[in-house]
């Protein structure tokens, strides 16, 4: 089986190309796969399928001929991930599948259009941006915790659930080998992702993430969005009421995204995309169970 690993921001993919949807993606294969010891290791995987092969996609094909096939590295599903669907653009550019300029994907979270700019002179590769549709900010009160230290958070969904909290420092979010608890008990049926964030100037913050099936993670674009929202709410700025967006940049332990919020509601992220190796999986152990 032909594999791809690549990574927006230090956020990891294993990249299975499938165009014609016959690869069959198990839960405990795709943790094989993400496996860093055992496997090739990634924090998710993205399988690049045609969306008229997929019976999740196959409504969107008119409009997007790719689905995103998103996994975490525990092997469960996802709705969107924004570091993935960079890299997912990427790896179409590469393999000739598109050009660099405009592009829609399909999600489990809908359709999603990312512009795939020029490389520079020198062969950087050009950053990507995607259109990540509206946040929604659901209310009611949730508690994150981590040990003896307790924060009120924000919930937040870029079709994905994400709980935002501002922290005094980010090293009070301890080691994250474990997900942070949350309270009131089943306030996320389907688990969530966890933002601890912390100002570092005017527009500016600085976050570490605990994901939702892949745990502690360099960086998370969703989650990126997500904490662009709650801190510009936080702020007191809502684009919708001013009349002018918003941005805000994002550092996280492995690269910096830049968010925008449109006057419409809508979220823009800028940020990397790499594709860094490519390969066979062997047949041999990928039978295995
Ligand atoms: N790393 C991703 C988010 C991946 C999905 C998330 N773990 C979930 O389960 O919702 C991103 O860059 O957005």
């Amino acid at each position: 089986m032909p594999f791809l690993k690549g990574h927006g921001a230090e956020n990891d993919f294993v990249i299975v190309p499938d165009p014609d949807g016959r690869v069959e993606l198990p839960p405990a294969t795709v943790a094989r796969l993400c496996d860093r010891r055992a496997g090739i290791g990634g924090d998710g995987l993205l399988r690049v399928v045609r969306s008229a092969l997929h019976p999740e996609a196959a409504a969107m094909a008119g409009e997007a001929e790719w689905f995103m096939d998103y996994r975490n590295g525990d092997g469960s599903i996802a709705e969107m991930c924004g570091n993935g669907i960079r890299v997912f653009a990427r790896y179409l550019l590469r393999a000739g599948l598109a050009g660099s300029g405009d592009l829609a994907v399909a999600t489990r979270a809908g359709i999603r259009r990312v512009h795939i700019a020029k490389d520079a002179a020198d062969g950087t590769p050009g950053d990507i941006t995607v259109d990540m549709g509206r946040a929604h900010l659901p209310g009611g009160e949730v508690t994150v915790s981590v040990g003896a230290r307790a924060w009120r958070a924000r919930n937040v969904s870029m079709g994905n659930p994400h709980a935002v909290a501002f922290v005094a420092d980010l090293e009070h979010a301890g080691s994250l080998l474990a997900a942070p608890a949350t309270a009131p008990e089943g306030a996320y049926p389907h688990g969530v992702n966890v933002e601890f964030v912390v100002d570092r100037g005017p527009r500016h913050v600085a976050v570490r993430v605990h994901e939702r099936g892949s745990g502690e993670t360099r960086a998370c674009g969703t989650g990126a969005c997500a904490v662009m929202v709650a801190a510009a709410r936080r702020d007191g700025i809502d684009p919708a009421v001013t009349g002018s967006p918003a941005t805000y940049t994002v550092d996280m332990p492995g690269g910096q995204l830049v968010i925008t919020e449109r006057v419409d509601g809508t979220v823009e992220m800028t940020g990397p995309a790499v594709i860094v190796a490519e390969g066979l999986v062997d047949p041999a152990w990928l039978d295995k169970e």
